[in-house]
């Protein structure tokens, strides 16, 4: 065999790995290092503007809505929400870069074809998110949200909250309750109804708003009733089976927290009348 073939087979010489100085000298030349900083500060200058931007709007929008009552709500007892940050606007904690816009809920409102449910419901719709109202309409009427009938991001169902019903939704704002006298003592809403609710909430994972009431009080001594006030309560009185139920609700709603971790609120919903208030506590 003739010793002059080259072999069939020649193993690929192995390109030298970048070194470091090349790699710098790379970086340097052409100003490429330059535009990479101006890059970068220009993106974190960006992204530290922007919020405080957006918050400014946002308390521009706010300022021309009164604020109808002094904000002393039962929170620090009974809100274990402190601290985190809130889906409504204005009390955005982190930071949310423009283009990825707050996520749509689903949000179940029940007793939303009442008086203080309806106005909850229509400020939902408007801050765009999904909304199923349940209720019996015992005191509440439909006409109070017909005018969402043709909106695809609403719904609306008959349905008693005493009785068990499956979703999946995000928050739950409960204030299916009869609120009048005449209807309250024969109803079980605020026990049963909450009850059921909360489990739903438990369920799904959802965060859960109570509408109390100062009523929970009784016949209060201090005025106003401050977060460590339990009240002066008659429990055998004519309009007592009202504060009881919100009273037993609000125990319920502390028992989901504690021992099922439900995220829940609880607010007197007579100091809470702006609607608007009450979007921002879930
Ligand atoms: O068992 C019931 C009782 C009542 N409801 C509904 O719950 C709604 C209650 O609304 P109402 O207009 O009577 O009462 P309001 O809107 O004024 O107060 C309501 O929200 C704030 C809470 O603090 C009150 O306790 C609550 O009743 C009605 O739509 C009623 O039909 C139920 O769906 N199930």
């Amino acid at each position: 065999m003739p010793t002059t073939l080259s072999p069939p087979y020649s193993p690929k010489t192995l390109k030298h790995p970048r070194s470091l100085p090349r790699s710098l000298n790379y970086l340097l030349k052409e100003q490429r290092l330059l535009f990479i900083l101006v890059g970068i500060l220009i993106g974190s200058t960006f992204f530290i503007l922007q919020p405080s931007l957006s918050r400014l709007n946002s308390s521009d929008t706010h300022s021309s809505i009164p604020r109808l009552f002094p904000v002393t709500n039962r929170e620090s007892l009974s809100n274990p929400f402190r601290g985190v940050s809130s889906y409504g606007h204005g009390k955005v904690s982190g930071r949310v870069p423009v283009g990825i816009g707050r996520r749509r809920l689903r949000i179940v409102v029940t007793g939303g074809a009442g008086f203080v449910g309806s106005h909850l419901v229509d400020k939902l719709i408007a801050r765009g998110d999904d909304v199923i109202v349940i209720d019996n309409f015992f005191t509440g009427r439909k006409e109070n949200v017909a005018h969402h009938f043709r909106n695809p991001r609403f719904e609306l169902i008959r349905h008693d909250v005493v009785e068990p019903i499956l979703l999946e939704v995000d928050q739950i704002y409960h204030l299916a309750c009869p609120a009048s006298p005449v209807h309250y003592k024969f109803n079980p809403t605020n026990v049963m109804g909450t009850l059921n609710m909360l489990g739903l909430a438990k369920r799904i994972g959802a965060r859960f708003l109570l509408t109390s009431t100062s009523e929970v009080y009784g016949d209060p001594l201090e005025h106003p009733q401050k977060e460590t006030y339990w009240g002066n309560v008659n429990p055998i009185g004519e309009r007592s089976c009202y504060d009881e139920g919100k009273r037993t609700a609000e125990t319920l709603a502390m028992d989901y927290h504690r021992g099922a971790d439900v995220e829940v609120t609880d607010r007197d919903i007579d100091l809470y009348m702006n609607c608007h208030e009450m979007l921002n506590l879930l």
